[in-house]
C-alpha cells in the first residue's frame, strides 16, 4: 500500500484511473476509504484499488492524499492526524489553504493542489503550492504523481483560489458550451449525433491548432472569420449576448466561492 486517498469521489477517481493508466501504481498499492460502502465496492471492481470505510487505514500508508469536500475538511482532519504515518500529506481540497493544512497535520509537510478531472484520460493540469516544510525530495514525489495524469504547474498560494475558479471548475464550462454548441447543431438541423462528434473535433482541433503552433486566440479567431462570412455573423449573436463578460465573470465567482470555501 503506497498511496493512501480519503474521499473516493469524482476527483479521487480521475485521479486513480490517470495513475493507473500510467502504471505509477499497482491497483494494491491504493487504498481509498469512503463511508459509502457501495461507492468503495464500485472502485474496487472497476479499478481494482484496495477500498476501505475506515479512514485511518489510507491514514497510515506512505503516502497521503485529501480528496474529500471542503465541508468535512475539520471532522475528516480531526479524525485521521493523529494516526497519519506519512510525512507529507497533499490535499486537493477546494479553498482549503496550507495554514490550516499545516495546523490540521502540524509536523508534517504539506502540500494543496488542484487537479481536474481531465486527469482520468491522462490530460489534466494541476497547480502546486507547498509549504516551507516540504523538502525538494517531498516536493518532486508529488510532481511526478500528479505529471502521471497531465501537466503540472507551480504557483504561489495566493494563486490557488483563481486556478480553482479556472483550470479547477474548467472543465464544467467547457462542457456547458460544448453541450450548448451541440444543441445548436440540433437547431440548425443536423442529427444529434453528427453534431456531438463534430463539436467535439472542433473543440480538440481547436486546443491542439491554439497550443501547437503557440497562436493567440485572437489570431485564430481571425482566421476564421471571413469578412461578410458565417464566423462573423455568429460572434455577432456572441458579443450581443454578452459571453465573454459570461465567462470572465463566472471565472470570478467560481474563485470567490474557493475563497468563501475556506472559511
Ligand atoms: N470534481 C472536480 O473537478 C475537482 C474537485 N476537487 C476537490 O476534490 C474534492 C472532492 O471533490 P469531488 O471528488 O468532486 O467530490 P465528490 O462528492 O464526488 O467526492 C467526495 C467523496 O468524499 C466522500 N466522503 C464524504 N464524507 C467523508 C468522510 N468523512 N471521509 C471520507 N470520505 C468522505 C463522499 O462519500 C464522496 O464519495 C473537493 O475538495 C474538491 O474541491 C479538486 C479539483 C477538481
Ligand atoms: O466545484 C468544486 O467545488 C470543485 C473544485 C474545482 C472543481 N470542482
Amino acid at each position: 500500500m503506497n498511496l493512501g486517498i480519503v474521499g473516493g469521489g469524482a476527483m479521487a477517481e480521475a485521479l486513480i484511473a490517470g495513475l493507473l493508466a500510467g502504471a505509477v501504481y499497482a491497483p494494491s498499492e491504493i487504498v481509498v476509504s469512503d463511508p459509502t460502502a457501495e461507492r468503495g465496492e464500485w472502485l474496487h471492481r472497476r479499478y481494482g484499488v484496495v477500498a476501505v470505510t475506515d479512514n485511518l487505514v489510507p491514514a497510515a500508508a506512505p503516502m497521503l492524499l485529501l480528496a474529500v469536500k471542503p465541508q468535512v475538511f475539520a471532522v475528516v482532519s480531526n479524525q485521521v492526524a493523529p494516526h497519519v504515518r506519512s510525512e507529507l500529506v497533499v490535499s486537493i481540497l477546494a479553498g482549503v489553504p496550507l495554514a490550516r493544512l499545516q495546523a490540521a497535520f502540524a509536523g508534517r509537510a504539506v502540500v494543496r493542489a488542484m487537479p481536474n478531472t481531465p486527469a482520468l484520460v491522462r490530460s489534466g493540469i494541476t497547480a502546486l503550492s507547498r509549504s516551507e516544510r516540504v523538502t525538494p525530495e517531498q516536493f518532486a514525489v508529488v510532481r511526478t504523481l500528479f505529471a502521471c495524469v497531465g501537466e503540472v504547474v507551480e504557483v504561489p498560494e495566493s494563486a490557488m483560489d483563481a486556478v480553482t475558479g479556472l483550470s479547477g471548475s474548467g472543465p464544467g464550462y467547457l462542457a456547458l458550451v460544448v453541450e450548448a454548441l451541440i444543441d445548436g447543431g440540433v437547431a440548425a438541423g443536423l442529427p444529434r449525433a453528427t453534431a456531438s462528434q463534430l463539436v467535439l473535433a472542433t473543440l480538440r482541433g481547436s486546443a491542439e491548432l491554439l497550443i501547437q503552433e503557440k497562436l493567440h486566440p485572437a489570431v485564430l479567431k481571425d482566421r476564421v472569420t471571413s469578412p461578410g462570412g458565417t464566423t462573423i455573423a455568429g460572434i455577432e449573436q456572441l458579443e450581443a449576448r454578452s459571453v465573454r463578460g459570461a465567462f470572465i465573470a463566472a471565472v470570478q465567482a467560481a474563485t470567490r466561492r474557493a475563497r468563501e470555501l475556506s472559511r
